[in-house]
């Protein structure tokens, strides 16, 4: 089953405001489409005759090991796709040996969804809150619940406007966002324009996680966050969520990828949909990519077992483009492969 087939079924099974949330857009999703148009545009190049044989998708990221250079990037309410929500997705991400990257606002707290998934390696996905000591916290659980890195997002300094979200704003009876949970109640999630790169010292005080910066879009930022002591670097745009028209991420890799120069890894989120999809970002510089929307299809589609495809199909799909394309491993994919339009 494809992803739009998987989203065709989540169409049926949920609440259309839902829906309309997780595809979601910021303006008229101008930068939506391009990320998954730009991966059509490039075309891959296969070389043959180069006695590759058989190939190892595996590999490791700040010390964690992966099946496949493939994450699952972080995403919110996943009990709106499935009751078992992130315990189900982590689970999936456990069966297949990939890394997921858990919301801060997932529906589900971060040491439920460890104890649900014990052989899941799990990241945090933080929004750091104008409350330092709350922040503090925040993180604080996640490293007790064994998260292998902090993942600070910094692409929302406010909420993207989103004309077609179609109404949705609260989460329906009985779901939080179990991660902000103080004494009885739970704290709305607060977005931030007053933060800046110092707070990252801030961050590194509290935690020994390794920090990731998630929503860089410009290699002079990315270049910033190395200084000011990154450990790796998302290139996203939130899935074009957040500003319209900037532009899709697989065009601004390559300027990125070149300014890090292998200093701290570099992933990719937007539009990565199929296994050529991963050759193309690992081609143009990413050492991993993560998907968003697909694994939120998956999960209303099918629960723990339609995640488990997803994550298992891109796996396979990424072992037969490199196979096709004369690879002996991931090692062995470089900008030649690629041929970009002219
Ligand atoms: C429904 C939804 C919820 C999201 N929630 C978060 C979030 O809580 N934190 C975050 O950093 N990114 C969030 N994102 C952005 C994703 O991490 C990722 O950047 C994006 O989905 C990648 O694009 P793709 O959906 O085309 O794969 C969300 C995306 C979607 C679609
Ligand atoms: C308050 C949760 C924010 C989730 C998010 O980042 C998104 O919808 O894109």
């Amino acid at each position: 089953m494809s992803w739009s087939a998987d989203r065709a079924e989540a169409e049926a099974r949920m609440d259309p405001a839902h829906v309309a949330y997780y595809a979601g857009w910021a303006g008229d999703g101008i930068t939506l489409r391009a990320n998954e148009e730009a991966f059509r545009r490039l075309r891959l190049l296969p070389r043959v005759l180069r006695g590759a044989g058989k190939l190892d998708t595996g590999m490791t990221l700040l010390g964690c090991p992966t099946a496949a250079p493939v994450l699952v990037a972080p995403t919110a309410f996943h009990r709106l796709a499935d009751p078992e929500g992130e315990r189900a997705t982590a689970r999936a991400a456990a069966a297949t040996g990939t890394i997921m990257i858990v919301s801060m606002a997932s529906t589900v707290g971060i040491g439920d969804v460890a104890a649900a998934a014990p052989g899941a390696t799990l990241w945090f996905q933080l929004y750091i809150q104008p409350d330092l000591g709350f922040t503090r916290s925040i993180v604080g659980r996640a490293e007790a619940a064994g998260c292998r890195a902090l993942v600070v997002t910094v692409d929302a300094p406010v909420r993207g406007r989103r004309d077609d979200d179609r109404g949705f704003t609260d989460l329906p009876e009985g779901l939080h966002c179990e991660n902000l949970r103080d004494g009885d109640g739970v704290r709305p999630i607060v977005m931030s324009p007053a933060f800046g790169w110092e707070h990252l010292a801030l961050l590194r005080e509290m935690t020994t996680m390794p920090i990731v910066i998630k929503g860089v879009l410009r290699p002079d930022d990315a270049r910033l966050a190395v200084d000011h002591g990154a450990d790796g670097i998302v290139v996203s745009n939130h899935g074009g969520r957040q500003l319209d028209t900037v532009p899709a991420t697989v065009e601004v890799l390559p300027g990125i990828a070149q300014a890090v120069g292998g200093a701290v890894p570099v992933l990719l989120d937007g539009g990565v949909r199929r296994g050529t999809d991963v050759v193309k970002a690992l081609a143009l510089g990413a050492d991993a990519v993560a998907v968003g929307r697909p694994v939120l299809w998956g999960l209303a589609a099918g629960g723990e077992p339609g995640v488990t495809r997803v994550l298992s199909t891109l796996r396979d799909e990424l072992e037969y483009a490199l196979t096709m394309c004369g690879c002996a491993g991931l090692d062995d994919i470089g900008p030649d492969l690629v041929r970009r339009p002219c």
